[in-house]
């Protein structure tokens, strides 16, 4: 090293010390003058006196074991595949009905629950409570699932449910027949035992998820809304327990999808006059295209992290973080900015920082020696909770800057509202509970579901809408949601439907207890 370069490291390390020296000095001046920190958000209700309703045990015996997988991964086979909204797998559409009719007999048949076909191929269920004053609720969930190639590096045949080491691999394992099946899987265990709820509820599995549910989840919707339906929540796919997940925060992390990503899919086209490609103009319609569209990637979005949901994610996981983290964390307000430049930098955790811009297809041409007249492409744009479509539309039309690029809006809406998360919340609280009784060793948080699910078609139906299941995620299994080895253990899908048989009887207490029994208890 030369003395020269040796000086410059010196006086970098100084500057980076004297920098989070003040950060942490006037966060402490700022905290202790003005806020108060607090590192006990999570204790809150699950320390209060619950009214006890879940009577019937979830205990599985070895044959039940056998019966429930057996029943999953023949759902695994069947090839239930979304393409496009007009290109759907309906021969296994209805083969996975038969399934559904074969594997959960009592379900079928229990004078208990009612069954409708809604648009050919998705289901609605309805179980009646006992009590009418209670408010019903909605578990979702779908059948569809996004294609998948053997040939794309799969360890085993995507449509195969084989069984390495102790997981099964296949396309839905963990998007979503996991909570397709574990959802009924529980709801016949306690039909068999005897179960009859006091607070009804409603379970509707969409076949067109993938492709936007505007058959399956949106004819569910009429439905409900025709008999006048309200919900008091409603709990779909979306996120998961994430295990080692959130680099420097110990121990499981159950985030609860308390809202959704906005979305715009955006067209882009040029249109030039075609000739022969010994004559080229200056400028080709896929050269501008190309020019506009390596703006967008070169121009992020802006940083919002902190400005949006994601900020009580990370208050609530605080206490789970050792100092410095753990400072950090539980100041939010000020030290957002400094974090969402560390958390763009991993694709992941980017999601959660700014409205994501992916270029998804990108179209011209059809001879190689014709000018083409058209070059396309489209752009998929993940909308940030504190930024509106409309937002998004003009920072894209901006950054684009040519007026001979085109742009059309395909599909888009708003990022969806934030349900409640506060101890009075009784979906958030009953999922928590539900979670901690079973898991004890998971920090439950809100969190921002960063892809869209059916459940954003309901929001007419209810207030609250939550994203989550208990899919347990460790580092690296983010990427196979969509990707390639999609899987599951067997282990974490007896959990799943351990996790639907409590959740359902957890529903039938008439209210929340008090926030402030838990300090009366001795
Ligand atoms: C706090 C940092 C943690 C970083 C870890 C991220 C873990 C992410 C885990 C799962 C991905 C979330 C996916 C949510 C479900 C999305 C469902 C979906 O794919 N929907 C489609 C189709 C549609 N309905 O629009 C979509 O394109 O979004
Ligand atoms: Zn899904
Ligand atoms: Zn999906």
């Amino acid at each position: 090293m030369t003395e020269r370069s040796a000086k410059l490291n010196i006086l970098k390390f100084v500057k980076i010390v004297s920098f989070s020296l003040l950060l942490v000095i006037l966060g402490f001046f700022v905290a202790a003058t003005v806020r108060t920190l607090t590192f006990d958000v999570n204790a809150g209700l699950q320390l209060a006196h619950w009214e006890k309703t879940n009577n019937i045990a979830s205990d599985i015996n070895q044959h039940q074991r056998e019966e429930l997988l057996a029943n999953f991964r023949d759902a695994i086979r069947i090839p239930t595949v979304s393409t496009t909204e007009t290109q759907l797998n309906t021969t296994a559409l209805r083969e996975f009905d038969s399934l559904l009719r074969k594997a959960f007999p009592t379900v079928f048949s229990s004078h208990l629950v009612q069954h409708e076909v809604v648009a050919n191929y998705s289901h609605l269920f309805w179980v009646p409570g006992s009590d009418l004053a209670l408010v019903p609720y909605m578990l979702l969930a779908h059948i569809d699932v996004v294609p998948a190639e053997e040939r794309d590096g799969w360890e085993a045949p995507p449509f195969s449910a084989k069984e390495i080491n102790g997981f099964i691999y296949g396309r839905g394992t963990i998007d979503n027949k996991q909570s397709v099946m574990g959802i009924l899987q529980a709801l016949e265990y306690l039909l068999i035992r005897g179960y009859s709820p006091r607070r009804g509820f409603f379970i509707g599995l969409g076949h067109d998820e993938e492709v936007s549910g505007f058959q399956g989840a949106m004819n569910i919707v009429r439905v409900l809304k025709k008999k006048g339906v309200q919900l008091a929540f409603v709990l779909d796919e979306g996120l998961a327990v994430l295990d080692g997940v959130i680099s420097g925060l110990q121990g499981p992390a159950a985030l609860i999808g308390i809202s959704e990503k906005g979305l715009a899919t955006v067209k882009l086209s040029v249109s030039k006059a075609p000739g022969h490609s010994s004559m080229p103009p200056s400028e080709s319609s896929i050269g501008i295209l190309a020019g506009a569209v390596k703006r967008l990637e070169e121009n992020p979005m802006p940083r919002l992290f902190g400005e949006g949901p994601e900020r009580g994610t990370f208050e609530h996981l605080a206490h789970k973080f050792r100092l410095p983290l753990k400072f950090v964390m539980s100041n939010m307000w000020l030290f957002s900015p400094l974090l969402g430049r560390v958390m763009e930098r991993r694709p992941d955790t980017n999601a959660f920082v700014r409205t994501t811009t992916a270029i998804t297809m990108f179209n011209s041409g059809v001879k190689v020696n014709i000018l083409p007249s058209q070059a396309e492409a489209y752009v998929n744009l993940r909308i940030h909770s504190a930024q509106s479509l409309q937002e998004v539309l003009e920072l894209i039309q901006s950054t684009v800057g040519d007026e001979r690029v085109k742009m059309e809006l395909v599909d888009g809406f708003d990022p969806l509202p934030v349900s409640s998360y506060d101890e009075t919340s009784f979906g958030f609280q009953i999922i928590k509970k539900t979670v901690l009784d079973q898991f004890p060793q998971v920090t439950v948080a809100p969190g921002i579901c960063i892809g869209n699910t059916d459940s954003r078609h309901y929001t007419d139906l209810a207030k609250d809408i939550y994203r989550f299941a208990p899919t347990w995620f460790r580092p690296g299994d983010a990427q196979r949601f969509h990707g390639i080895n999609e899987r599951i253990s067997k282990k974490n899908y007896e959990e799943l439907v351990v996790f639907y048989f409590n959740l359902i009887q957890n529903c039938d207490i008439k209210d929340l207890p008090s926030p402030h029994s838990a300090g009366h208890e001795l």
